[in-house]
């Protein structure tokens, strides 16, 4: 996501007024945001219904993806992907074409109030160009995923099933068939926190019979993962966002799969290798699956179900503190990219990272330093994932 940030090729001037502007609000992105969000509800009171009650994580991730917008604005096609998805993933908000200038017109004047410095009629017009562009991809790409996808889906819950005393595995029946690969992730929105939605990656291979599972680790403040852990039982009904995310498997190439899972991040390697078994084509899979301690390993049976089934799989617990997990090919104490770092080299495999940003972080290294390249590790966005957090 840093190339075109990067790259030899000249910004164009719109390009350096937008990134000026974006350098000078950053430190006080907050009292923007703040600002951005009291001007909308004062001056389009309508709109206040299309947020959740309470706005924190809300403020962050519109500064974020004006960041975004703002590094990429020269790489069209970075940002023709990242805003056609962002244009469809609001039509579950209900966002509405119309909504987009109001959205503008406040965005712009709290740029005005607080890019003192590098505001002027130049500067406008490069915001008003950049905004124009930016609503007018997200508006085409939702009508386009309007003929054909809903906005949302309800799923009911079929099961619930507390593994340890913070995480749970639930499984859903959406009212439509929800087409999506293994690797991926939905936003959910529970009953009791209308309008509040975090992504959690489906923990199985998409099923003949058509039901989707999670598995949520109930965090402190965390309202969704909360609800869905403590509160939700078969028979409450939540909904569904779009699928997303790029941490899928090239099924054109053999080459190896080495997935690294920590805590609920075992739930995509699972799809995983879930997605390599159906396909019945033999490729090495060697799992990482790292938890804090023996009994936080709470879906190791299921993986090493797998491993006694499929001969091409290798699953290696690893747990932070206590004693060496049972099972497994081999099992270790300790960090989760210091044990991969023990292993390999894998230069022919691709890589896949999931779980608390952290690891995301300090595994990219390690994989780097056990041959893989960048461009073969698979993760989903860290920022996103620190937005996710509960
Ligand atoms: N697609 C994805 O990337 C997914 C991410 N997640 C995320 O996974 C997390 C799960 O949380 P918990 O179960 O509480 O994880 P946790 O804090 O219990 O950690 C799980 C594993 O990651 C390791 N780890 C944690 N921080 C690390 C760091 N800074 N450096 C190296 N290793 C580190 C731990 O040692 C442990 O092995 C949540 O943040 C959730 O949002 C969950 C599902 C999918």
């Amino acid at each position: 996501m840093t190339a075109s940030v990067s790259s030899a090729e000249p910004a164009s001037p719109d390009a350096v007024l937008i990134r000026r502007t974006m350098a000078e609000i950053e430190p006080v992105a907050d009292k923007v945001t703040s600002y951005f969000y009291a001007l909308l509800f004062v001056q389009y009171p309508d709109l206040r219904a299309l947020f959740p009650a309470s706005m924190d994580t809300q403020r962050d991730r519109l500064f974020k993806a004006l960041l975004t917008a703002a590094q990429h604005v020269d790489d069209a096609d970075v940002l023709t992907a990242y805003l056609a998805n962002l244009g469809r993933g609001h039509r579950k908000y209900g966002t509405q074409p119309d909504h987009y200038p109001a959205v503008g017109e406040c965005l712009l004047s709290s740029l005005a109030r607080y890019a003192t410095s590098s505001w002027g009629p130049e500067t406008q017009a490069a915001w008003v160009r950049a905004y124009t562009a930016i609503s007018q991809i997200m508006i085409d790409a939702a009508a386009e995923d309007e003929a054909v996808a809903p906005a949302w889906w309800q799923a009911e819950v079929v099961s619930h099933e507390l593994r340890t005393p913070d995480i749970a595995v639930v499984t859903v029946r959406p009212d439509q068939p929800y087409p999506f690969l293994a690797g991926q992730y939905t936003s959910v929105e529970t009953p009791w926190w209308p309008r509040i939605w975090r992504h959690y990656s489906f923990a199985s291979a998409p099923r003949s019979d058509g039901l989707l599972s999670f598995h949520v680790k109930a965090v402190p403040a965390g309202w969704v993962s909360n609800a869905m852990v403590h509160r939700a039982r078969p028979g409450d009904v939540i909904r569904l966002g779009a699928p997303g995310g790029s941490m899928t498997i090239d099924h054109t190439t053999r080459s190896g799969l080495l997935c690294v899972g920590g805590g609920t991040g075992i739930a995509p390697i699972k799809a995983l290798v879930e997605d390599v078994a159906e396909h019945g084509v033999r490729r090495p899979v060697e799992v990482f699956y790292g938890a804090r301690s023996d009994q936080d390993l709470y879906d190791l049976d299921t993986m090493l179900r797998l491993e006694q089934t499929h001969p091409w799989l290798s699953v290696r617990p690893v747990v932070a503190t206590g004693p060496a997990p049972r099972g497994g090919t081999s099992s270790e104490t300790g960090q989760l990219p210091d044990a991969v770092r023990q292993y390999g080299p894998y230069r022919e495999y691709d890589a896949y990272l999931s779980g608390p940003p952290g690891l995301i972080r300090s595994g990219v290294d390690a994989l780097v330093g056990v041959g893989i390249p960048t461009d073969r590790i698979r993760h989903d966005s860290i920022e996103e994932l620190v937005s996710a957090g509960d």
